[in-house]
This record gives structure tokens, C-alpha cells and sequence, in this order.
């Protein structure tokens, strides 16, 4: 990293290798007291084959007496797969068990004096901190189902393909699942696989997608395009998109796009409302904490969001007349189910779908208040600060981190970061490729020593410090299990 770059982000080059220096950035930045909110997995609680925590946090009474490394903090920077549990969480849940126990089906309607919400109204309690976390109006977010069906669902409603329009562009290394869900749609539709194409990076070694790359690929393609879907941040390179001019590109072409932001939620601001974006969706388990497989969410912008009264046709009226259709409504097909029905005659059993105004008119089930509870328990943490205030941090750790990893000591480094240098294209994590034949060796130590890292084999490790509850003194100490790694791992390979 340029010296200039680690001024701007305030951290002095000539202190870098210091311990003292990372207790110090810890001590001098105000979110570091956020950790606090989390349980960090102890070195012990990683080795312990026994169910439960051995650390003091919270005793179950499974373990025996435990040694003092054991009881140290281990180094988790997987908050990119998996994010931390917060300690209110176990509060939140054991109070939703409480009304389950005590109030049974009236757990959907009973409103607590501590303001909490009923389950009924848990997904419009949620909508206030997730649009700011999105940059999104309350009314075009929704907490509901998960990150793959929701791109379903989005792509039912948004995919349209016609005679001449009908590829769907994703890229090269897209997530699996939605290679897998974009492959799917194009079958579904009964299209042939050659309806998917994808933006591959023009170096073979190198994962950088320039925008004008993308953009020359979707300019292209753009006659015979009906989608694009792109992820906010890529999951194996961080490298984060520029969403607002490549959401402008499609629509200069009338291309509607969504983004898959299961890597930025949580992780860097986006501003979807005003960069346009048409839908996106997210899961709530990495950078949001939600726990592992939760509810996920999905915007979806206003301007599609619309439930409008149509005038009706004469069956239309006689029907109506009937009892069986009180009004004629028109609104972007979606695959409906009644959560996304209007509250008022959600209950009715008329066969009447009238859909919630906005992304909440796209739910489907009943979503379970367990998992509501823990994405609330979550927001709350995130309630504590804001995204901009959170990302100005995250910059200062992820720079700290660069820098630690650009300086190795003892001739060249067996590895290089394959994330972009640029602070404004990659959120926290840094993906660090090794010098072949290294990773497993690599890994089992820092492992054994209370590391918790992320591996896309052969050769790549995600480290992802999550601004939350990593800190300075984290990546000090990763970085000198990680070097020291290193340097055993390419004495053994000569
Ligand atoms: C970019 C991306 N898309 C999709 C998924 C799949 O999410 P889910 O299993 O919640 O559908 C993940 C992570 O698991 C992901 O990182
Ligand atoms: N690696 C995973 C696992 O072992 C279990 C469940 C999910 C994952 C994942 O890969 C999650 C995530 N999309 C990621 O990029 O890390």
C-alpha cells in the first residue's frame, strides 16, 4: 500500500510492526467497544469436542478447568461466511421462547410493554434499520425467506424474457448458487444454456473485472439481454463493484439488474434507492449476524413496487358483484404467497390476493419469528452506529491489515493479495492467493494456534476483519502466526 494511503487512513508507517501500536489503535477508536457486544470464540471453545462454550462467557457446566491460552480470544476473521453471535441474541431468542411457552398463538398479536414487536409485526419492525443499511426507503425492503430463493423469486418477477430478448449476464465466478439459480431460470423458461453468459476476467491469473470491461460486455450482449445479476462484492476476489454506474449502463440500454449483496450488506454503504438499482437481495448471516442459514432480505425499488386499482372489465365487475373479487388490482407478476398480502385482508380466506405495497408484497410464508428474532437482535448491534461511521473503520482495519501483509520480513512473500489495492473497490476482506503447494500446511497452523480463516482451495484465504468486533490487536496477532506460518511452510517445501 502507498505510504501516502496509509497517512490518509492515519496509520504511521514507522509503528506498523508494533504491538503496542495495535493496542493503541484499538484504544484510540470509539467502535472498539462494539467487540463487547459479541461472544469471540475462546482458543479453547474451538478445540473443545464437547457441545457449548468452555469460556467463562457462558458456562454450562460441560467443561473442566481451563488453561489460560485456552481462555485466550481467538483470532476470527470469517465474519465474511459466518459473522459472530451477538450476546443479545441469546437474550432476544430466550424472550421469543418466553412468549412461545406462555402465550402460544397469541405470540402473534401480544404487544409488550417493552415495545417490542408481535411476530405479526416483526417484518415491518425490521424495515427501518435494514433500509438504512441498504440505502433503501422502508417500503422497498423486506426481512424474508433466504439469499438463493429470493433470487428466485426476484428473477420471477424480473426476468421476462422475450423472442429477442432473453440472456440473462452474470459473472465468471459467481457464487455457485447463483450460477446455479441464473441456469435454473434460463431452463425454466425452456432456453438453452447459452441464454447465461458470463464476464470472465481477460487476465487468467488475475480475478480484476474492470468496469469498462463489464460495461463493454453488457453494451455487447444488450439486444439480446432480458437480466443482469451481478454481486456487490465478488465472495472470492472482495473486489466490490462500482453498482450505481453499472446499474445506469444496463438501464441506458433497458436492461433491468439486480445485485446479489450477501458480501456488502452489513459491509460497505450502498444506496440502492438512489442508485436505482431495481432488486437486490442478501443474507443476514455474514457481516449481519443473524446466525448461520437465517432469513435473509430483498429490495425491491419502488418505482416496481406499485399496487395500482385498474379499472375493471365487466366479468371483472360480475365477479366482484359475486363477492369473489372486490377490486381489480394491477401489479409486477410475482410467484405470490399470502405474506405478501395486504394485513388487513391477509386473514380474510377470499382468494383474493392483494398484494403489500412494495417489497413486502413479495413474501411468501410466514416467516419464522425465530429467525426475525435474531436478525432484530443484530440490527440492534448495528443500531449502535451507522454503515458510514462502521465503514470508516472497516477502511482503517482493512488498510492496517494490507499494510501488515505487505511487509514481510526475510525476502519475497510466498503469497500475494488479490484484492484490489484500491480501498474504494474491495470492502473488509482481502483474499490473500499463496504460493502453490502452501495452503494446507499454512493453514494447519495458524488453525491450531486460535485462527479462524475462510479457504477457497488450491491456494486462497479470505481474511475478512469485520469492523463490528475485529480489531487492530486481531490482525497483529494474525499476522505474526501468518508469517511465522510462512516461513515454515516454504522451509519444509525448499
Ligand atoms: C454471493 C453469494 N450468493 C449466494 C450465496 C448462497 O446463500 P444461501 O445459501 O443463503 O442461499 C452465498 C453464500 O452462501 C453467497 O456468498
Ligand atoms: N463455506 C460455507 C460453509 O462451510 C457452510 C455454509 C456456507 C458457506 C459459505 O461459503 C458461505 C458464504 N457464501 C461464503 O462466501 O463464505
Amino acid at each position: 500500500m502507498a505510504n501516502s494511503q496509509n497517512q490518509f487512513i492515519g496509520l504511521e508507517a514507522s509503528k506498523l510492526t508494533s504491538e503496542a501500536y495495535a493496542k493503541t489503535l484499538d484504544k484510540e477508536d470509539a467502535l472498539s467497544k462494539l467487540r463487547n457486544e459479541f461472544i469471540i470464540p475462546t482458543k479453547g471453545d474451538l478445540k473443545n469436542k464437547r457441545f457449548g462454550p468452555v469460556s467463562k462467557n457462558i458456562s454450562n457446566g460441560t467443561s473442566g478447568p481451563v488453561s489460560a491460552e485456552d481462555e485466550e480470544e481467538s483470532i476470527y476473521f470469517c465474519g465474511n461466511s459466518l459473522g459472530l453471535q451477538p450476546k443479545r441474541t441469546r437474550e432476544y431468542i430466550s424472550r421469543y421462547l418466553d412468549t412461545w411457552a406462555s402465550k402460544g398463538v397469541f405470540g402473534h398479536f401480544t404487544q409488550y410493554e417493552d415495545g417490542h414487536p408481535p411476530w405479526l409485526d416483526m417484518d415491518d419492525a425490521l424495515k427501518d434499520q435494514t433500509s438504512k443499511l441498504v440505502g433503501a426507503l422502508p417500503s422497498e425492503v423486506v426481512v424474508m425467506e433466504t439469499l438463493t430463493a429470493n433470487l428466485h423469486f426476484l428473477m420471477a418477477s424480473f426476468y421476462r424474457p422475450t423472442k429477442d430478448r432473453y440472456k440473462i449476464i452474470i459473472e465468471g465466478k459467481a457464487f455457485p448458487s447463483d450460477h446455479y439459480a441464473a441456469m435454473s431460470q434460463i431452463a425454466h423458461h425452456n432456453l438453452p444454456p447459452s441464454a447465461l453468459v458470463t464476464i470472465t476476467p481477460p487476465s487468467p491469473t488475475d480475478p480484476y473485472l474492470s468496469s469498462d470491461h463489464i460495461l463493454s460486455v453488457i453494451s455487447e450482449h444488450a439486444a439480446t439481454t432480458a437480466l443482469v445479476l451481478l454481486p456487490g462484492i465478488q465472495f472470492y476476489s472482495g473486489q466490490y463493484f462500482d453498482i450505481e454506474l453499472i446499474t445506469r449502463h444496463c438501464h441506458s440500454l433497458n436492461i433491468p439488474i439486480g445485485w446479489d449483496l450477501a458480501h456488502a450488506v452489513g459491509n460497505v454503504p450502498v444506496k440502492l434507492h438512489d442508485w436505482n438499482v431495481d432488486f437486490a437481495a442478501w443474507c443476514n448471516y455474514k457481516y449481519l449476524n443473524g446466525g448461520p442459514g437465517t432469513i435473509g432480505g430483498l429490495f425491491v425499488h419502488d418505482r416496481h413496487g406499485q399496487v395500482e386499482e385498474s379499472p375493471s372489465n365487466d366479468e371483472e365487475s360480475a365477479k366482484a358483484e359475486n363477492g369473489i373479487l372486490d377490486k381489480t388490482l394491477t401489479y409486477r407478476p410475482r410467484l405470490s404467497g399470502w405474506w405478501g398480502g395486504d394485513k388487513k385482508v391477509r386473514f380474510n380466506m377470499d382468494n383474493v390476493f392483494v398484494p403489500i405495497p412494495g417489497a413486502s408484497g413479495f413474501q411468501v410464508s410466514n416467516p419464522s419469528a425465530l429467525d426475525l428474532t435474531a436478525v432484530l437482535a443484530s440490527l440492534d448491534v448495528f443500531g449502535l452506529t451507522d454503515i458510514d461511521t462502521l465503514r470508516e473503520r472497516s477502511l482503517r482495519l482493512t488498510a492496517y491489515l494490507e499494510a501488515r501483509l505487505l511487509q514481510y520480513e526475510g525476502g519475497e512473500a510466498p503469497y500475494k493479495i488479490i484484492t484490489p489495492s484500491n480501498p474504494a473497490e474491495r470492502g473488509a476482506q482481502l483474499s490473500v492467493r499463496l504460493n502453490p503447494g502452501l495452503l494446507d500446511s499454512i493453514l494447519h497452523f495458524i488453525e491450531s494456534n486460535g485462527v479462524v480463516l475462510d479457504e477457497r482451495k488450491p491456494d486462497v484465504l479470505r481474511v475478512a476483519p469485520a469492523p463490528l468486533y475485529n480489531s487492530f490487536w486481531d490482525i497483529h496477532r494474525f499476522i505474526t502466526l501468518f508469517h511465522e506460518a510462512c516461513k515454515r511452510a516454504t522451509a519444509k517445501t525448499g
